[in-house]
């Protein structure tokens, strides 16, 4: 464990965490900032990440049971008008391109539409669906998705997350990625996480583009994170 881990709680899978209240006249210096010094003030977190079981015979083929658990950094945040995280983790290489044998670096957050039965591998059908918020490298996007268990995950409607990326290329410790996402708290549309509750589920899961991950292939917290919104 490294110094940088000793000072950040760690989360276990049905923990409950606060999300932070940014104060009302505090604004980050673009939208979606992920070097903002606001970031310096609010706790951060960690998550042990472990490879997502193999839903089908390719993953088998390719995973890696064996591969060291990767730590998720991350910082839960609200203003009176948009919820955001920001995700922090190791990666040596910036991949944002797919070649032979390499694919992009990606970020994904999930929210349970329901409560924490719901499935943590992309929800379970229709009727206990997740809403995804998903960040791919190449064009430094991020997706408002819905799945219904894997195979089914589907681009929405309403597209109302926005994020930003920066690869910090660290002289001396790791080099990393930090990626903001954020929604307005308020936003329609069917399959899109309501945070108008006391409790909303969360999920995570990060590919690593270098050793080839993609789809099913990817580490992912085994559980839901409950995020307590009740801090004003
Ligand atoms: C054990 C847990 C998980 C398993 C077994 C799993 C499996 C899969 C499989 C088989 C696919 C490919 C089919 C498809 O696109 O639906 C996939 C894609 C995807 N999964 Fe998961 N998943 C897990 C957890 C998660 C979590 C926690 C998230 C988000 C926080 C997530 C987000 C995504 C996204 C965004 C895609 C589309 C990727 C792409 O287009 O490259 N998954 N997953």
């Amino acid at each position: 464990q490294t110094l940088a881990e000793a000072n950040v709680k760690l989360l276990e899978p049905y923990d409950t965490v606060k999300v932070s209240k940014i104060p009302d006249g505090i604004y980050l210096r673009s939208i979606n900032d992920p070097d903002d010094i606001i970031w310096e003030r609010l706790p951060e977190y960690r998550v042990e990440m472990n490879p997502a079981f193999a839903a089908h015979e390719s993953v088998e083929l390719r995973i890696n049971y064996d591969a060291e658990t990767t730590q998720l950094y991350m910082t839960l945040a609200r203003t009176s008008e948009r919820f955001y995280v920001r995700l922090r983790w190791v990666d040596d290489t910036r991949d944002t391109a797919t070649t032979f044998g390499r694919f992009r670096d990606g970020a994904a957050v999930q929210f349970s539409l329901g409560d924490d039965e719901t499935s943590p591998v992309m929800g379970d059908g229709p009727e206990n669906a997740v809403n995804i918020w998903y960040w791919r490298a190449d064009d430094n996007s991020v997706q408002n998705l819905a799945a219904g268990g894997p195979g089914s995950t589907t681009l929405l409607d309403e597209q109302p997350v926005t994020g930003e990326a920066m690869y910090f290329e660290n002289d001396g410790d790791p080099n990393e990625w930090v990626v903001v996402m954020s929604r307005a708290l308020v936003s329609e549309g069917a399959h899109t996480a309501s945070f108008d509750r006391d409790i909303v589920p969360m999920g995570f899961a990060i590919w690593q583009g270098a050793e080839q991950q993609r789809d099913g292939l990817k580490t992912v917290l085994d559980g839901w994170v409950l995020l307590d919104m009740s801090a004003d």
